[in-house]
């Protein structure tokens, strides 16, 4: 497990990172989000030792980590940092080479990732020949060569097509179920509620909110029902009834009770057709906008 215990950083007076505490679990993907600026590449960066915290420390099962932790760790810096002029296949050999692994190793390796990935037909190209997301493919190729024991990816799915997201995310929960813990910063709400086990949410340098999915639902959850009907604007004027998304027939509300909710259904049943009604998940999304506010 990798723990990232009271971290702060300052850059010339201002606080990019502020007593930032969370730890990234053994085989679970972990979701890294925040807005522009929240310090998600300054925490990066302190974890592989590129940047020293001003205070705190990382911990790896519980102890400091060391440079050869690093140095057995998988990262793919926001820099991005393959060299433009060569072969793909072979500069991945390279790297796993200065990691230690035999040339046949680094070989064998490199070319079942590049097939996973889905760049097994562009090995013996240059890097810079290929597409952007292409590139990008390769950079996480990269990261993963030499067998990493944690992976720590910065912006990993920008700029990839949802079918190079999908192939990606495999390749990554393979290395999670081989029991690593993973940590990767997205944009992407969506994506990342989808996909990783477990969440960080970072605000001006500050931890928002850290845990499992249900973990964050549950802590920030409310009951909400989600109403399919003919016109749904009735709701609108109930007491006590609050709406939260109405377009025409469709209308998602909180309501203080079960009972105050029967009566939302009670009445649009008196008023015509109801074509669904249904407690709702509040979407991961939302949270992150209430938490980060
Ligand atoms: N080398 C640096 N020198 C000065 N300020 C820096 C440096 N690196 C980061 N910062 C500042 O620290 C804060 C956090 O930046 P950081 O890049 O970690 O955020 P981020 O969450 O990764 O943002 P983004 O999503 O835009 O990549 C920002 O205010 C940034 O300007």
């Amino acid at each position: 497990m990798l723990s990232i215990r009271s971290i702060s950083r300052s850059f010339n007076g201002h606080r990019a990172l502020n007593d930032v505490s969370f730890d990234v679990q053994n085989g679970l993907m972990t979701g890294f989000v925040g807005a522009n600026g929240a310090g998600k590449t300054t925490t990066m960066r302190i974890i592989l030792g590129v940047l020293t915290p001003s205070s705190g420390e990382v911990l790896v099962d519980g102890r400091p980590i060391t440079a050869d932790d690093r140095a057995q760790f998988g990262y793919m810096p926001e820099e991005r940092g393959l060299y433009p002029k060569m072969k793909v296949h072979e500069q991945l050999v390279y790297l796993g080479r200065l990691h230690g692994l035999s040339s046949a190793h680094a070989s064998t390796r490199a070319a079942d990732l590049l097939e996973q990935l889905g760049l097994g037909e562009r090995r013996d190209d240059k890097l810079e020949s290929l597409s952007l997301g292409n590139q990008q493919r390769a950079q996480i190729a990269a990261a993963l060569v030499h067998e990493p024991t944690a992976l720590v990816l910065d912006e990993p799915f920008s700029g990839l097509d949802p079918m190079a997201v999908e192939t990606t995310v495999e390749v990554l929960r393979d290395v999670a179920r081989s029991g690593a813990p993973v940590l990767f910063s997205s944009h992407q709400l969506d994506l990342v509620e989808r996909l990783c086990d477990s969440l960080v949410i970072l605000a001006g340098g500050e931890v928002r909110a850290a845990g499992t999915r249900e973990q964050i639902r549950s802590a920030h959850a409310r009951p909400e029902w989600v109403l399919e009907t003919d016109d749904a604007g009735f709701v609108r004027g109930i007491r006590g009834i609050e709406v939260i998304e109405f377009d025409g027939g469709h209308v998602r509300f909180t309501a203080p009770t079960d009972d105050d909710a029967d009566r939302v259904l009670r009445e649009a049943i008196e008023r015509g057709t109801v074509r669904s009604f249904a407690p709702s998940i509040r979407p991961l999304t939302e949270i992150f906008q209430e938490v980060i506010r």
